[in-house]
């Protein structure tokens, strides 16, 4: 809800303001090294890397259950380490591991959640039913929650994430593991509760699903946010084209050999080369010019090309030249995912 006021009355620009966070573990594991997120109120912002990039314990600093090594965080104008129950009564979290009871149906679930939150007893009626509108599980309202798919589960745990009506909700990874209809399903109660005003915080490994959702990004490697901005604007940032090629003999020996042909290849300049399931992706800012000797030097090595596109970039190809990544298994088509794609 954008223009919530902060704690001591003056209007704070920032839903999410943290300024050089580093976080190390006990035993000594640094899994943050510096990072600044500034996401202003009403965005839908996203937090992308690889398994292992440090998402989860960027997202569990800033929602209180973990406190920075070094750096500051402030969430709604409060701060995580003097602050923490300030911050966690004006946001919702939703952790990787589902929290709701399943011995209890959606209703009991989120009454449950209510009385935790302190919602006054004369609003909660309308409370649950607007949610469970929302979710779509009023037909399941009053059925125990153990039968319902990874999906529903899911819907009534985001649920349960609103019943304070937080201005900030944290997401992390909700979408991982569930088929393309409920993740689709999933996406479209995160854009409703976003159009309500509330600021959204995804973290995702799902390239595509960052694409869809959010307003801006960062991406997340090792540690370290290694850049941020709007889909479109990173795309344009990255200056590459794409050319997937789908070879007749995808074999990972005839890709391999594609793959060295591409990269001795002078007209496609700094490109990165890496194979796919069907073949090789060459990114390169030069491709679309360089496009037929790409061809004619596969085929003076005998290399027969089945099908190809030549395209803009995704965010994968961002993340992959970011990373300057020049062999990984790319899958080229469907739904991306740094976490199969990128190989640390
Ligand atoms: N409790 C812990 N103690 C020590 N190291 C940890 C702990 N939790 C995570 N790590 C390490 O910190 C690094 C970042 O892990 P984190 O879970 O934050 O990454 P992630 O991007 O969320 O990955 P995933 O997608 O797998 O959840 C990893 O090297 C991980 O092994």
């Amino acid at each position: 809800m954008p223009g919530q006021p902060s704690h001591d009355g003056t209007e704070t620009e920032l839903a999410i303001d943290a300024q050089d966070v580093h976080v190390t573990y006990a035993d000594g594991t640094t899994a943050v090294r510096g990072a600044t997120l500034r996401v202003e109120r009403g965005e839908f912002f996203g937090f992308l890397g690889p398994n292992g990039a440090g998402k989860t314990t960027t997202i569990k600093t800033l929602v209180t259950l973990l406190h920075p090594t070094d750096g500051s965080v402030r969430i709604n104008g409060y701060d995580t380490v003097t602050e923490p129950q300030a911050v966690r009564e004006s946001i919702g979290y939703m952790a990787q591991e589902t929290s709701i009871d399943r011995e209890l149906s959606p209703r009991e679930n989120l009454q449950l959640t209510c009385e935790l939150y302190g919602v006054p007893e004369s609003e909660r009626e309308d409370r649950i039913a607007e949610l469970l509108d929302l979710v779509d599980l009023e037909a399941v309202a009053d059925t125990r929650s153990e039968t319902f798919s990874g999906g529903m589960k899911k819907r009534l745990d985001a649920a349960t994430v609103l019943v304070h009506r937080p201005p900030v909700v944290f997401l992390d990874e909700p979408t991982t593991g569930l088929d393309p209809e409920a993740r689709l399903r999933l996406w479209e109660y995160f854009e409703r509760i976003n159009e309500r005003g509330t600021t959204v915080f995804l973290t995702t490994q799902y390239l595509e699903e960052a694409d869809q959702l959010c307003d801006r990004l960062s991406l997340l490697q090792d540690g370290q946010v290694i850049a941020t901005g709007g889909p479109e604007q990173l795309k344009s940032e990255v200056g590459v084209d794409v050319i997937d090629l789908r070879l007749a003999d995808a074999t990972d020996e005839a890709k391999q050999h594609a793959t060295q042909v591409l990269q001795r290849l002078d007209a496609v300049g700094d490109a990165t080369v890496a194979t796919t399931t069907g073949g090789v992706t060459v990114r390169s800012p030069a491709v679309r010019e360089a496009a037929s000797e790409v061809f004619a030097a596969l085929d003076d090595a005998g290399i027969a090309v089945e099908s190809f596109d030549v395209r803009s970039p995704t965010l994968d190809d961002v993340f992959l030249a970011l990373t300057e990544g020049s062999t990984e298994e790319s899958p080229a088509t469907g739904v991306a995912s740094l976490g199969t794609e990128v190989v640390q």
